[in-house]
């Protein structure tokens, strides 16, 4: 738990407001003129031919400025859990410290989606998490920051009509006790697109790439509890040659204007891919026998996801490395037929691979499980590693019962143990069948980014508040 600072500046209002008042005719001479040649100033290098000026071509939410400073809240309702993020930018668009952090970042669980049936009760489970973002924003700014709600995975599976219902909960809960400015179209189901375009730009963020040429770059994968991203950039040349999604999928590119370059990027979003999602994937595709490959021995019981419920009992001799990975690679549908040049899996083109690829950050469930597994230390803030490491721990969990794998890997939480196994086959298998990782590649697993004296989370909130703050 981060530790919220009151911020210096509140409780100034009136003396700052007394001055504007009795010097408005002198700050109206000086300040119009100096307003305009700023304006142009500002947009002059920004403007090349053809190029948006929304770097990211969203609803163009501005985030508030406190001289030179802009907050924005971000709301990540995921699939598992809902969050909010407070972040504070200078004028060049660089984060600074909201009190002694540099972001403010709190957490609480269930998700949204655990409410189908309840939406004020959905909304209502945000409270605490406003509370708290209100505390950090100074009083006299809260009104003109805005306060943005991305919702993910777990209400794109609910479908329409319920997710709106929530979201419209929301929205009025935001209206009626936030304080902060809102709009009815900030609050959302972010399309998978969007949320793997939003986690690129957070990292390319942080780690200074931005403004690079796209070789620079880093990719990014992000396995949430209902979806996995995959998002890279790509040579122009490249990117005109993409293929066109099919009816109904989203587009594979996208085209961003950050820190004055343009950058084509490639993103998909496998929505039931995510690492619980997987799960009833992978027990739907390998249960022909009442019992699952993957399941630990000793465990006999039921899956529920997303309103259904799985068998889910461990086979007479229990789980199988090998045998779990063969229902794995059938979840994933490795050999769906590709009318791509080439494909991930389920029939998806892969993007066509090149430098923006070549250095891979790995984030949420990848890191998670790892550390759990004891092959990276779970307080490091990044870990370099390999898929080989990844099928290394599966071989070792898969030989395990529940009672055993319990004790050999105290960090994984008791609903977990059973699918300790089938989790780390699952995240070999994506990385290397899936994606067409290299089983040696090194890649950075990441939960969050160091940055400036402090770090910031590995999440796509911040991409968000970089579209609000640059929007301005
Ligand atoms: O802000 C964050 N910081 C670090 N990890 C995060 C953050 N947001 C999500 N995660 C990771 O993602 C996992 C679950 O993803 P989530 O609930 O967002 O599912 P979804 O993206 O499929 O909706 C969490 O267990 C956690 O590891
Ligand atoms: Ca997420």
């Amino acid at each position: 738990m981060r530790r919220y600072s009151q911020l210096p500046g509140a409780g100034r209002q009136d003396t700052l407001a007394d001055r504007v008042h009795r010097y408005r005719g002198v700050l109206l001479v000086v300040l119009a003129p100096l307003a305009l040649v700023s304006l142009v100033l500002l947009l002059m290098p920004r403007a090349p031919s053809g190029a948006a000026q929304r770097p990211l071509g969203g609803g163009g939410a501005a985030a508030v400025a406190a001289g030179d400073k802009k907050y924005a809240v971000i709301f990540d309702a995921g699939s598992s859990g809902s969050r909010v993020h407070v972040f504070c930018f200078d004028g060049n668009l660089d984060l600074v410290h909201i009190g002694t952090d540099i972001e403010l970042f709190v957490q609480k669980k269930p998700g949204l989606s655990a409410f189908a049936n309840d939406p004020r009760e959905a909304a209502q489970s945000l409270v605490s998490l406003i509370e708290k973002a209100k505390e950090v924003v100074p009083a006299e700014l809260r009104d003109q920051t805005p306060v943005r709600v991305g919702a993910t995975a777990g209400l794109r599976a609910l479908g329409a009509g319920k997710s709106e219902e929530i979201l419209q909960a929301v929205r009025d809960l935001l209206r009626e006790k936030s304080s902060f400015k809102n709009q009815p179209d900030w609050v959302t189901v972010l399309d998978g697109t969007q949320e793997g375009a939003y986690e690129w730009v957070t990292i390319n963020y942080l780690l200074g790439k931005l403004g690079k040429t796209y070789a620079d770059t880093v990719g990014v994968v992000d396995l949430g509890g209902g979806s996995v991203q995959m998002a890279y950039a790509i040579p122009e040349k490249d990117a005109e040659k993409a293929p066109k999604p099919a009816d109904g999928e989203e587009s594979y590119m996208k085209k961003l204007f950050l820190k004055g370059t343009t950058y084509h990027l490639y993103v998909h979003s496998y929505l039931r891919y995510g690492l619980l999602a997987a799960r009833a994937e992978i027990l739907k595709a390998g249960n022909a026998n009442g019992y699952s490959n993957c399941v630990l021995a000793g465990h006999q019981g039921q899956y529920k996801y997303g309103g259904n419920i799985f068998e889910a009992s461990a086979a007479p001799s229990g789980s199988s490395f090998s045998e779990c990975r063969a229902d794995v690679v059938k979840a994933l549908k490795v050999d769906e037929a590709c009318t791509h040049m080439k494909c991930s899996f389920g029939g998806i083109w892969n993007g066509g691979g090149g430098a923006g690829q070549k250095n891979l950050f790995v984030a949420s469930f990848f890191f998670d499980r790892a550390a759990e597994a004891g092959f990276i230390n779970s307080n490091a803030a990044v870990a370099k590693v390999k898929p080989s490491d990844f099928e290394e721990a599966a071989k070792r969990a898969c030989k395990l019962n529940v009672n055993d794998a319990q004790s050999s890997y105290p960090a994984v939480q008791k609903d977990n143990v059973p699918y300790i196994c089938m989790d780390l086959v699952y995240q070999y298998t994506l990385l290397v069948d899936g994606f067409g990782v290299d089983p040696q590649q090194e890649m950075t697993l990441v939960k969050k980014v160091p940055y400036s004296d402090a770090f910031v989370e590995a999440a796509w909130p911040l991409g968000s508040a970089i579209e609000v703050a640059s929007s301005s």
